[in-house]
């Protein structure tokens, strides 16, 4: 029976894994981490991650042919196949600090592998990585290689969080990069087999090594490119009074254009997008290449932009202060569906208002006061290391920031209502309800254009939808920064 070894139990190894898994009966799948406390909620009830339709997959094969251990020299040294999907946040200082991928997590798995494996391996790395690195990974296993084979491969993953089951079972395509020789076209060959149990064949593409690993920071910097391109012509929308749903359906209508990937926010976040833009930044830089690394940090900065003008429309047209009044916030994971805040516009937002002496009060139905609190202590970056060996934050004692559970509670009493996760349970919300329990005049700033402005505008709010023709009131109470 084939072993496969995941070195990594977060936001891609558990699913990833669970669903080879699942597909995959006859192949034994161990997911391994460093922290004890992930690997317990993986074989508990309450799993250290929400993603619709996980848990029946975990259910399903949990115990069957689907383990999770802290035994990493164990399972290691039995495995055929080795993925590593560890963090690779950005590093915050040294060398390429604020752009460069820190990979000190890589490396450790790397050692541990080349420590402990007592037979040939194909190492497959999962996680996001810089282009190269797999002849850096390929240097620690063959300086220390006791003989042993090692094929390095780059499988990057291209799920996206809260369609993570979905974005497994029907993959738009599955990239295999593997070295150009005998030994190198087998591992290809091998990983190739272990997909084909469910991808279909013309979805899963082969390729070198650097094509490989350099495809998903491309991807990732396009798909991002997208949304900062229809965020930066949201704030021309406002300014002309053109309606960005309008512009993006039809300018997405062109089928060169396509019409995914194409609603304005207040900005993207996740842990992905920002990260991987700034590492293509720097391996840009290192290249030697200074107007591609210019064009690509572009990205980041709009996305900036559009969170700080978010803000800035907010206390601007509460006559521009905010000290001292309780604004509502719905909605703090990155997107829908998912518990995640890594890098969660909603922390800019937040401590924007709060710079402005807001009282914040926060709903989001998947994250916990304990999170919250923690996001908004921590620095920039540190969100990205595993969970205990992130700095401890000073507690969440803010007295300027509440959390609650329930969406009513966080709009009581507050000038203003926020919402900056798009929800499906905040467009069914009894706004007559909200309104009655504000404070007037009523605000509504809707950063993810999920409610019916022309209905709440019906009952009394002023509303601000991004990129959309302003209320009478917001253009008389410009935002300047
Ligand atoms: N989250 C996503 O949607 C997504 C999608 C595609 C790719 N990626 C990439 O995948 C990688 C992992 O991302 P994630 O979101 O799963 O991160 P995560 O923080 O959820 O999980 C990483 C896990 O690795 C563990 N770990 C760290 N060092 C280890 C070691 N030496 N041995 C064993 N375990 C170790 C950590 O404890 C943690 O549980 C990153 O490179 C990320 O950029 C993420
Ligand atoms: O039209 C859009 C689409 C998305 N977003 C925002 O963009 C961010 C990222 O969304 P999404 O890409 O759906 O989620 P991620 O889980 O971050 O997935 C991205 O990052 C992963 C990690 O690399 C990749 O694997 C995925 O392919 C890629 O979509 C979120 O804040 C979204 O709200 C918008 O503002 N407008």
């Amino acid at each position: 029976m084939v072993k496969i070894c995941c070195l990594g139990a977060g936001y891609v190894g558990g699913p990833t894994m669970a669903v080879i898994a699942l597909k995959c009966p006859k192949i034994e799948v161990v997911v391994v981490d460093i922290s004890t406390a992930r690997i317990s909620a993986w074989n508990s009830d309450q799993l250290p991650i929400y993603e619709p339709g996980l848990d029946e997959v975990v259910k399903e094969c949990r115990g069957r042919n689907l383990f999770f251990s802290t035994d990493l020299e164990k399972h290691i040294s039995e495995a055929d196949i080795i993925f590593v999907s560890v963090n690779t946040p950005t590093k915050t200082c040294g060398l390429g600090a604020g752009k460069a991928a820190d990979l000190t997590y890589w490396e450790s798995a790397a050692r541990m592998i080349a420590d402990v494996s007592k037979s040939d391996k194909i190492v497959v790395e999962k996680s996001t990585v810089p282009v190269k690195t797999a002849e850096a990974i390929e240097k620690i296993l063959t300086h220390n290689s006791k003989g042993i084979n090692y094929q390095i491969l780059s499988n990057p993953e291209f799920l996206a969080e809260g369609t993570a089951i979905q974005d497994l079972f029907n993959p738009d395509r599955v990239l295999i990069g593997g070295r150009e020789t005998p030994e190198g076209r087998n591992a290809v060959q091998a990983l190739k087999q272990v997909y084909a149990n469910w991808v279909p064949e013309d979805r899963i593409l082969t390729t070198n090594l650097w094509s490989a690993e350099l495809s998903k920071l491309a991807a990732n910097a396009f798909l991002a490119q997208r949304i900062s391109s229809v965020n930066a012509i949201s704030a021309l929308c406002e300014a002309t009074g053109a309606d960005v749903a309008e512009v993006a359906y039809a300018v997405g209508k062109d089928t060169r254009i396509g019409p995914k990937f194409l609603n304005a926010s207040v900005g993207f976040g996740g842990s992905c997008f920002q990260k991987d833009i700034l590492n293509l930044v720097y391996i840009c830089d290192c290249n030697g290449l200074p107007e591609v690394s210019e064009y690509w940090k572009q990205v980041v900065k709009i996305n900036d932009y559009q969170k700080s003008r978010f803000v800035n429309r907010v206390v601007s047209s509460m006559f521009n202060t905010v000290a001292g009044k309780k604004i509502a916030v719905l909605g703090f994971a990155f997107k829908k569906d998912t518990g995640d805040t890594r890098e969660t516009p909603a922390i800019d937002v937040c401590k924007g208002l709060l710079g402005d002496k807001a009282k914040v009060s926060i709903y989001d139905p998947q994250v916990t006061e304990d999170q919250i609190g923690r996001d908004l202590a921590m620095n920039k970056f540190d969100w990205d290391h595993p969970i205990h060996l992130q700095p401890m934050s000073p507690t969440a004692a803010n007295k300027q920031v509440t959390v609650t559970w329930d969406a009513y509670e966080a709009t009581k009493e507050a000038h203003g209502v926020c919402i900056l996760t798009e929800w499906d349970e905040f467009k069914k919300l009894d706004y007559k309800k909200i309104y009655d329990g504000m404070q007037k005049p009523a605000f509504v700033f809707d950063g993810r254009n999920v409610v019916d402005a022309g209905k709440l505008r019906e009952i009394g709010f002023i509303v601000y939808s991004i990129g959309k023709p302003l209320d009478q009131w917001l253009k008389d109470m410009p935002a300047v920064a």
